[in-house]
């Protein structure tokens, strides 16, 4: 048998858990292999072993059937070995020929002129259809097209393995079926892909065969084409998953979040939301769909108070609170799952209980006279740890960044939802998250909203969308588009109008 990488028997052990236990992954010339675990099962730290980045306590890494030992990530380049990472590394006021440049023409000792490099570029953007501008700069081309670059740069430097980790998180659904294809582009041309994602509908798109592992260890290998979806779901999280979301009608109270005429510019500093207004109630989930980029995050930073509006007003139970400090806001009554978890949901350094209470440890029964009880901390951050399901090696102890990305991600909702907010605003909360997850994450905003509780959803994914809502807000262009009940409408309809199309102005 072809295989280009063989990971045979691969065990890596971190203080307090072992993220892969004797794990084995077989990669086969010219096919895409799905590499697919609950979060924390040890997907990324198995990569970062074929990169190069972590070093294997035990077990063999083969390639092209030779046994190699990948002490480095240049290591894992020469054996042609590239990795396409969630956050890109790319310098945004250099060109894409620069970005891809660096760090490589120049370590050879060899500098070659942009012209000839910026021909080489395009060629292989043409190859593999990536339809990139080799003299675009980075700073002002789309998120996908970012994503391009990264790809190039490893076709640049002859990779034939690329890893691609969770690549379609960051992408709008016309961004991921074009992916697909520069997948099946690169595989027709003798290229092996191990994708990584949470997403099964993916897989089912573009894999050939799918390895599934929990708890770091390999649960087996199966052919896709003859795999369902829910049997591979099942072989991740060992139980049966339910795709549907249950809920009874909602019971409706008093408005809770009310928006007048809210505008508020973005980054570029026009208007990204305009003339806004929408009401939340108590016992509602209010879902706010949209292509990413028409007016979510002006939206959701304008009611938090991360930016300032223009002009309009925001109540909370009556209360304009549209000049509030955002922390006058938190303690008016608004919880915040915030979309960039990194940067505004956790301080990476600190442990899991210190990020826990980072909001009220101040109050009772956290500190008294300014002292901290460092044992009700700890039992409120193991309650949320626990029924969140949140994994890590030292529980409430463990250092923040130890955890693996979804986890970081189960913790911050935890945080937000225990601190039984009137209005939680989720944005993104199951961005990255695996099935079972996505279940018990739907279910408890299903379950804060029949506490009397108003919750406004943000997600890009229009089932999440239309499963959780009670009602629905579609955005376009920073407009409201219109509003509709859940039960009412369609993916169809909701697509139409996302595109700015009225209700009923599509049929
Ligand atoms: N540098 C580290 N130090 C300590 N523990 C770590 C480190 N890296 C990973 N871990 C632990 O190893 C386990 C596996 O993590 P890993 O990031 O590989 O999971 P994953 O399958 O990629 O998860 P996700 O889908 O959430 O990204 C987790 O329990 C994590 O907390």
């Amino acid at each position: 048998m072809d295989y280009v990488v063989e990971m045979l028997n691969i065990r890596k052990e971190f203080p307090g858990v072992v993220a892969n236990d004797d794990i084995t992954l077989r990669l086969k010339k010219g096919e895409i292999h799905a590499l697919l675990g609950e979060n924390g099962a040890g997907k990324s730290t198995l990569m970062s072993i074929l990169f190069g980045m972590y070093q294997a306590d035990r077990g063999t890494i083969k390639v092209h059937g030779k046994e190699t030992r990948i002490s480095n990530p240049n290591v894992a380049g020469k054996l042609g070995i590239g990795m396409v990472h969630q956050h890109f590394k790319l310098v945004a006021n250099f060109t894409v020929t620069e970005n891809i440049m660096l760090g490589n023409e120049i370590r050879k000792g060899l500098v070659l002129d942009i012209k000839t490099a910026a021909r080489r570029i395009t060629e292989l953007s043409k190859r593999y259809g990536l339809n990139v501008d080799p003299h675009a700069k980075i700073e002002d081309i789309s998120v996908g097209m970012q994503q391009r670059v990264e790809i190039l740069k490893m076709l640049y430097r002859n990779a034939e393995v690329l890893i691609f980790d969770e690549p379609t998180a960051v992408l709008t659904p016309q961004e991921i079926e074009e992916l697909g294809k520069i997948m099946k582009s690169l595989i027709a041309e003798g290229k092996s892909i191990i994708l990584i994602t949470h997403k099964l509908k993916e897989i089912k798109a573009v894999a050939d065969r799918c390895t599934v592992i929990r708890r770091g260890k390999t649960i087996g290998t199966v052919e896709v084409a003859t795999t369902s979806e829910q049997t591979m779901a099942e072989m991740m999280v060992g139980r049966n998953v339910s795709f549907q979301v249950s809920k009874k009608p909602s019971s409706l109270g008093e408005v809770v979040l009310k928006l007048e005429n809210v505008s508020v510019k973005n980054s570029k500093k026009v208007l990204g939301l305009k003339q806004f207004s929408l009401e939340v109630r108590a016992g509602e989930i209010v879902g706010i769909a949209g292509v990413e980029g028409n007016g979510q995050t002006e939206l959701v930073e304008g009611i938090t108070g991360l930016r300032k509006i223009e002009e309009g007003a925001i109540y909370m139970e009556g209360r304009n609170v549209a000049g509030l400090s955002i922390r006058d806001r938190i303690r008016s009554g608004i919880g915040h799952i915030p979309e960039d978890r990194q940067r505004r949901g956790l301080v990476l350094d600190y442990t899991l209980e210190e990020n826990m209470v980072l909001e009220i440890y101040k109050r009772p029964p956290f500190s008294k006279g300014g002292i901290l009880n460092k044992r009700s901390i700890r039992q409120y951050t193991n309650g949320i740890l626990q029924s969140f399901d949140v994994r890590s090696g030292q529980g409430a102890l463990s250092i923040t960044r130890s955890l693996s990305g979804g986890n970081q991600q189960k913790a911050i909702i935890g945080r937000e939802i225990e601190l039984n907010p009137t209005l939680l605003i989720a944005v993104q909360p199951t961005r990255g998250l695996d099935v079972g997850s996505i279940e018990y994450i739907h279910k408890r905003l299903i379950e804060h909203r029949d506490k009397g509780k108003a919750v406004l959803l943000i997600s890009l994914e229009l089932d999440e969308i239309l499963g959780v809502s009670d009602r629905i807000a579609v955005l376009n262009n920073g407009e409201l588009v219109g509003v509709v009940n859940a039960a009412d409408t369609s993916e169809n309809e909701i697509g139409l109008m996302m595109a700015g199309l009225e209700r009923g102005e599509g049929e």
